[in-house]
C-alpha cells in the first residue's frame, strides 16, 4: 500500500510553522490526539512522513479517548497500521459522565474537551512523553477567536504552541492549514471517516446540539465571499497584536500618580 500523499502546500505550511514556533524537536516524544476525524487523521499522516523525512529524530504514538459509548474505530486502526502510526485506543467513561452532567450549548463540548484533554495529559504524563499534538487548523482558530468575541467577551485564540501548568507543552503544527485544504487531503486520497466522527454532539438530538460555532462558520464563509483575502488577514493579525490598543489596563502605559 503506498503512503497517502500528503499536498506540498500542507507540508510546507506545516514545515514553515514546525520551524518558526519550534514545535517538533530532536528527542521530543509526542502524544498526538487521534480522533479519527480528517483534522487529526492528516496530523497523524504528516507526524508519520516527518519521522521518516525530517532531519531531526522524534518519537510519537497517536491515542483516541474512547467516550465509552460505541463508536467506529476499526477504520482508525487499520490506517494506523498501514501508515506506520504507533496506537492505541483508551477507554474512558467520558460520554457517562457527561450525561449525568447533563449540559447544553456550547458549554456541553467545552466540558467534553476540558475531560478529553485530562485523560490525554495523564496518558503523556504517565507514558514519558513531554509534547501533546492536536490536529486544530486556521479555520478552528479563526472561529475560536470570533466565538471568544461574540460570546466570552475576551480577545484570544489558539497559539501554535503553549506550556500547560503541568509541563506538557501542546503543539498545533496545523494551525496555518486551511480546512479545505485538510478536506482535499483526504478526499484525493479517499481516505474513510467516520460520518459521525466518534464526536459525543453528534449523539445529541439535533435541537440539544450547540449551535454557535456552526453559525460562526457560516458567518465567516458569507465574509469570505465578500472578502477572499479575510483569513489570510486573520491570519496575520494573529501575529500582530497591538495589545495597547484596547482598554486593558496590563497593556497600557501606567501613569505617575
Ligand atoms: N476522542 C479524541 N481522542 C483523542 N484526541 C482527540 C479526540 N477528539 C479530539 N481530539 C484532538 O483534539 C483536536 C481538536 O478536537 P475537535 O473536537 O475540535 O476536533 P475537530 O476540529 O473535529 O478535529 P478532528 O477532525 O481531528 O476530529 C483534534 O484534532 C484531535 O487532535
Amino acid at each position: 500500500m503506498t503512503a497517502p500523499i500528503i499536498s506540498k502546500k500542507i507540508l510546507n505550511i506545516v514545515g514553515r510553522t514546525n520551524a518558526k514556533y519550534k514545535l517538533i524537536q530532536e528527542g521530543d516524544r509526542i502524544l498526538l490526539g487521534l480522533s479519527g476525524g480528517k483534522d487529526s487523521m492528516l496530523l497523524a499522516t504528516i507526524l508519520a512522513y516527518m519521522k521518516k523525512h525530517a532531519p531531526f529524530s522524534f518519537d510519537f504514538k497517536a491515542v483516541t479517548i474512547d467516550y465509552g459509548r460505541g463508536g467506529e474505530y476499526d477504520y482508525i486502526i487499520k490506517y494506523c497500521e498501514q501508515n506506520n502510526i504507533p496506537y492505541e485506543r483508551i477507554r474512558t467513561d467520558i460520554y457517562k459522565i457527561l450525561e449525568e452532567h447533563k449540559r447544553e450549548g456550547t458549554i456541553y463540548c467545552s466540558f467534553c474537551s476540558r475531560m478529553r484533554r485530562g485523560s490525554l495529559y495523564t496518558l503523556a504524563l504517565e507514558g514519558g512523553f513531554n509534547k501533546i499534538a492536536l490536529g486544530h487548523h486556521l479555520d478552528d482558530a479563526v472561529e475560536s477567536f470570533f466565538m471568544n468575541l461574540s460570546f466570552n467577551g475576551a480577545l484570544r485564540s489558539m497559539p501554535p504552541i503553549y506550556r500547560a501548568q503541568n509541563g506538557l507543552y501542546v503543539l498545533r503544527p496545523m494551525i496555518f492549514v486551511r480546512e479545505r485544504q485538510i478536506r482535499d487531503f483526504i478526499a484525493h486520497n479517499n481516505i474513510y471517516i467516520a460520518p459521525d466522527c466518534n464526536c459525543p454532539i453528534n449523539w445529541l438530538p439535533e435541537d440539544k446540539r450547540p449551535k454557535s460555532r456552526a453559525n460562526t462558520k457560516k458567518m465567516l464563509e458569507t465574509l469570505e465571499l465578500e472578502n477572499p483575502l479575510l483569513f489570510k488577514s486573520l491570519k496575520n493579525a494573529f501575529s500582530n497584536i497591538h495589545a495597547n490598543s484596547f482598554s486593558d489596563e496590563r497593556f497600557l502605559d501606567p501613569q505617575e500618580s
